[in-house]
């Protein structure tokens, strides 16, 4: 899934209800959205807008009432648990609010885990961790336990993290979220610098509006419904 201008997730007319038997509540209707390789795009919307759910539909952590998702070609409906597992750590990069790591693992392991996990060998996935951490910038910090991290640092070693497998999209849920105003902005600045080098596409989930002047594309989720706004 290399080729430039290729899709990479697509959703159509995507709709998620919940139902308890007596009420049903419609929170998303009928999204379309379309990533491409190299693209950075960016939602935002109110809290209780449906911003988790829609990640956990495109992450194909929950299935859709009606519609489809697709990522990298294959519709997350068309696959079994195991299948589904396999291609999110394949194709799929996270970074959420809360960076997520694994506090009895160094900086270094943390990285390194999804290649593992994917059956790589050990000296690959060290040396390709290394590199990545060299990149955004804590070639010095390889062995920290994220305790002994600043939660820029930490969030800067989560960016790592999601990038090793080489996915085809990164979902990124709040990622500046939990930092202060200048480690945001560092934070809003590395993701910048690897939208041009990385090839792969970002979807940014977002309440910062700020962002929204860099990102390539962009759209308000309101009422459960998608709106491109840029
Ligand atoms: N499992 C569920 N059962 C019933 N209703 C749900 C369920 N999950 C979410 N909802 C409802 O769906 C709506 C959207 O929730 P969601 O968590 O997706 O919003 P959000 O935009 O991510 O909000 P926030 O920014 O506050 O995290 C809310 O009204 C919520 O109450």
């Amino acid at each position: 899934m290399n080729d430039a201008n290729s899709v990479v997730m697509e959703c159509c007319d995507l709709s998620k209800s919940y139902s308890d038997g007596k009420h049903t509540v419609d929170v998303l209707k009928s999204i379309n959205l379309s990533l491409m390789l190299g693209e950075t795009a960016a939602i935002v919307g109110a809290s209780g807008s449906g911003k988790t759910t829609l990640l956990n539909l495109l992450a194909g952590l929950d299935l859709a009432s009606s519609g489809s998702v697709s990522l990298a070609g294959k519709d997350w409906s068309s696959l079994n648990d195991r299948h589904r597992s396999k291609q999110r750590n394949k194709e799929l990069g996270f970074v959420y609010q809360l960076h997520h790591l694994l506090p009895e693992f160094s900086a270094l392991e943390n990285v390194m885990m999804p290649m593992l996990i994917a059956g790589k060998k050990k000296s690959d996935a060290k040396e390709k961790a290394s590199n990545l951490l060299s990149q955004v910038g804590l070639v010095e910090r390889l062995s920290h336990r994220p305790a002994q991290l600043s939660g820029g640092e930490r969030q800067r070693v989560a960016v790592a993290r999601s990038l090793i497998n080489n996915p085809s999209c990164v979902l990124m849920d709040e990622p500046t979220g939990n930092l202060d105003e200048n480690t945001a902005l560092e934070i809003q600045n590395l993701i910048k610098t690897l939208q041009s080098t990385q090839n792969m596409a970002f979807l940014i989930v977002t309440h910062d509006e700020k962002m929204l002047s860099w990102v390539d594309s962009a759209y308000r989720l309101s009422l459960g419904e998608l709106e491109k706004i840029k």
